[in-house]
């Protein structure tokens, strides 16, 4: 059985038609890239997939049932910024995830069973190369260090689903690089499905095993808000040639001049 599937799911805000007619499913382990204009509704998608946001029409689901409409543990989430909380030290952020948790379960976790969070959260740390920031605030942190953070602390409740909006967008090429192993390195590690936004067609190329682009097949200049977006190509990673490329490239970026 899909993960994820979803049938004839629309999202609208009042009159504002932002997503139309998805039609996908996705299997476990699969790792989709979502590439599109600017305001396509991509992170509308991942609101979906997380919980923060219900569709208006049709069904998404997972593992065949109506996803959560609350975000829980089966699906973590890292932001292009600001996922961590400054006031808390890196350890104490990851441990925090995993509180938050329990918090709703059995309350706080003391003794024997607060060091074995510890523990968990150290190791957890260390698997996103961070060992030795465990003690440091965000702010005394990188950019690249405070997503890796954000990374260790969306997987500490142990998803089986790992939603990144944009995550490396406002890093240096070089620690892009670095990132794009560390995820590549978790997702196969862990088993996730990964649902990934990008700005990159590239990144999401090498990235992903399968890329969708979210683009409006129907357009009207006066009305940019009267019809959503698609998804226009759904495609196995490594199955495209330079000419599609270009294809994608030129139409996302004639439908970004209409809706700019
Ligand atoms: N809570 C909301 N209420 C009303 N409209 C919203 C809300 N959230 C998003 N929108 C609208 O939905 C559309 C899609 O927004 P979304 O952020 O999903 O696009 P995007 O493809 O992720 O854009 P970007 O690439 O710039 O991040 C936008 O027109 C936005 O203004």
């Amino acid at each position: 059985m899909a993960i994820i599937e979803m049938n004839n799911l629309w999202k609208e805000y009042g009159d504002q038609v932002v997503l139309e007619r998805l039609d996908a499913e996705v299997q476990e382990g699969e790792f989709v890239t979502l590439v599109g204009a600017s305001g396509c509704g991509k992170t509308t998608f991942l609101k979906m997939l997380l919980g923060t946001e219900s569709p208006s029409r049709g069904e998404l689901l997972l593992d065949g049932a109506p996803i959560p409409d609350q975000p829980d543990e089966t699906r973590g989430i890292v932001f292009q910024r600001y996922s961590v909380l400054p006031h808390l030290s890196a350890l104490e952020n990851v441990m925090l995830a995993d509180e938050l948790h329990r918090h709703k379960l059995s309350g706080r976790a003391f003794g024997g069973k607060r060091k074995a969070l510890k523990d968990a959260a150290m190791a957890m740390l260390e698997s996103v190369g961070l060992t030795q920031a465990a003690g440091k605030f965000p702010h005394e942190l990188s950019g690249g260090m405070q997503q890796r953070l954000a990374i260790a602390q969306a997987l500490m409740k142990r998803p089986r689903i790992l939603l990144l909006d944009e995550p490396f967008g406002a890093l240096d090429p070089g620690i892009r690089r670095d990132m794009h192993h560390l995820v590549l390195d978790l997702w196969r590690q862990q088993g996730l499905t990964i649902f990934m936004v990008t700005h990159d067609l590239a990144e999401g190329f090498y990235l992903g095993t399968r890329l969708w682009v979210f683009d409006k097949t129907r357009l009207d200049p006066q009305a940019p808000g009267a019809y959503g977006a698609r998804i226009t190509y759904d495609l196995p990673v490594g199955d495209c040639d330079k000419g599609t490329l270009t294809a994608i490239q030129a139409q996302a970026d004639a439908t970004a001049r209409t809706m700019a």
